[in-house]
């Protein structure tokens, strides 16, 4: 990536690339990366999209495989001049199991460094979250926050402690001199919640308003904002960072994103509004139609649920106490570092992403309306 190598062909590894986020980054890279000579797509599942990028000019490498361990992921990264670390398991609502979460959160990050330092990969990029900031345990709302703002950051949850460990290991890897002697250059991008084609809570949350007969009933007061992003612009983001990472090493290497756009600040329920409102559903009440106190008791007799269930059979509801709680506080972003570091401005309009979105909504579902 040198400047007298400015024709050299990059290989680049997206680990994770099948997810929601994983084929954005996947696509826009082959969109938006002129030096892209190979794209490495791994995942523990692949789709089977890929096989239509297998005819284009670059070539796409597909390779099936499991972050958890080790000698796979040596073997994927080997010869990649880029990895872009997106792999993860997002679970907020008790499917896996926190060992399960670290296993692939944590074990299969340090994983990824230690294949980078192993095989003189030079260039790290991981897909952290907001998550590693808050909202913390006691409720206190970040209110249009940036990368320094001061924020008690306390964790209890499997998720957001495993991501905060991840990316601390892959902030802390900054520096580290890898196979051949250069230093290893790594930074996080903290993506606020993702929304966009592929969002499947987005979808699930149109398909239980179809049932209710077209209506969303009111849960969060609208005046709790919460952060969302949409999943072009982070996908951009991580491209241009990854790009970026050599030429600006010294100011970007060991440093954290927040991923922000132009999307309105508003409650997590009036947001997905401004999709599935056009799709045809309403959301009732202008305050929560349900006390504070009643939710908190669904949401722990859900967790009961859960536990007293689990011998027998997966109860995995979207309320528990942990979403309330992230739901029911306030955590917006206001930043422009990634600007200011390495010149990414969002690629997509606001009016742009929330098209996207509703079309894809409706195509998703079969709903044309
Ligand atoms: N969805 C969101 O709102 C946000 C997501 N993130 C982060 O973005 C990243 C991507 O998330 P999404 O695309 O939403 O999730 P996703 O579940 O759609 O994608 C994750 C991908 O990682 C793969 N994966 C999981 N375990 C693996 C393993 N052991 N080995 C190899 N591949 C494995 C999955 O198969 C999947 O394709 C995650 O690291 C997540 O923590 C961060 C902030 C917000
Ligand atoms: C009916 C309830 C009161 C509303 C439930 C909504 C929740 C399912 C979602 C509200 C906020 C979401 C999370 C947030 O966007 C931050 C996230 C970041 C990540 O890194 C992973 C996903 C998530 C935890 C996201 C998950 C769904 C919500 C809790």
């Amino acid at each position: 990536m040198a400047d007298s190598a400015q024709a050299q062909k990059l290989v680049y590894l997206v680990t994770g690339g099948c997810g929601f986020l994983g084929e954005h980054v996947v696509r826009m890279l082959l969109q938006r990366e002129p030096r892209l000579g190979e794209l490495r797509v791994f995942d523990r599942h692949l789709g089977p999209w890929l096989e239509e990028l297998k005819t284009g000019p670059v070539r796409v490498t597909a390779i099936q495989g499991d972050v958890t361990q080790a000698h796979e992921v040596a073997a994927a990264v080997a010869g990649a001049h880029v990895v872009i670390h997106t792999a993860g398991l997002v679970d907020v609502f008790g499917r896996a199991s926190p060992e399960t979460i670290h296993e692939v959160n944590v074990q299969g990050t340090r994983n990824v460094i230690e294949a980078c330092v192993q095989t003189g990969t030079r260039f790290l990029v991981y897909t952290s979250s907001m998550e590693v900031v808050g909202p913390n345990t006691k409720g206190h709302p970040f209110y249009r926050g940036n990368e320094d703002t001061p924020y008690e950051a306390v964790h209890s949850h499997p998720y957001p402690c495993s991501k905060a460990l991840a990316e601390w290991l892959v902030l802390e890897a900054n520096g580290r001199k890898v196979h051949g002697g250069l230093p290893l250059v790594t930074c996080a991008l903290r993506p606020t919640g993702i929304y966009g084609e592929g969002h499947q809570i987005m979808r699930d949350f149109y398909r239980q308003g179809l049932r209710l007969g077209g209506w969303l009933f009111r849960a969060i007061p609208a005046s709790v904002e919460h952060g969302r992003v949409y999943v072009g612009n982070v996908a951009w983001m991580h491209v241009l960072a990854a790009r970026e990472l050599e030429q600006r090493a010294a100011l970007m290497g060991g440093q954290v994103y927040f991923c922000y756009d132009g999307s309105p600040y508003k409650s997590y329920e009036d947001f997905n509004m401004e999709f599935l409102g056009p799709c045809g559903l309403r959301l009732v009440g202008t305050r929560p139609l349900l006390p504070y106190w009643l939710l908190v008791f669904l949401a722990a007799l859900n967790a009961l649920l859960q536990w007293l269930l689990r011998p027998l059979v997966l109860y995995a509801p979207l309320l528990n106490p942990y979403t309330l709680a992230v739901a029911n506080t306030t955590f917006t972003v206001s930043t422009d570092k990634a600007q200011r570091h390495f010149g990414y401005e969002p690629l997509f309009s606001w009016e742009d992403s929330r098209t996207r979105t509703i079309l894809w909504v409706q195509a998703a579902t079969g709903s044309a309306q």
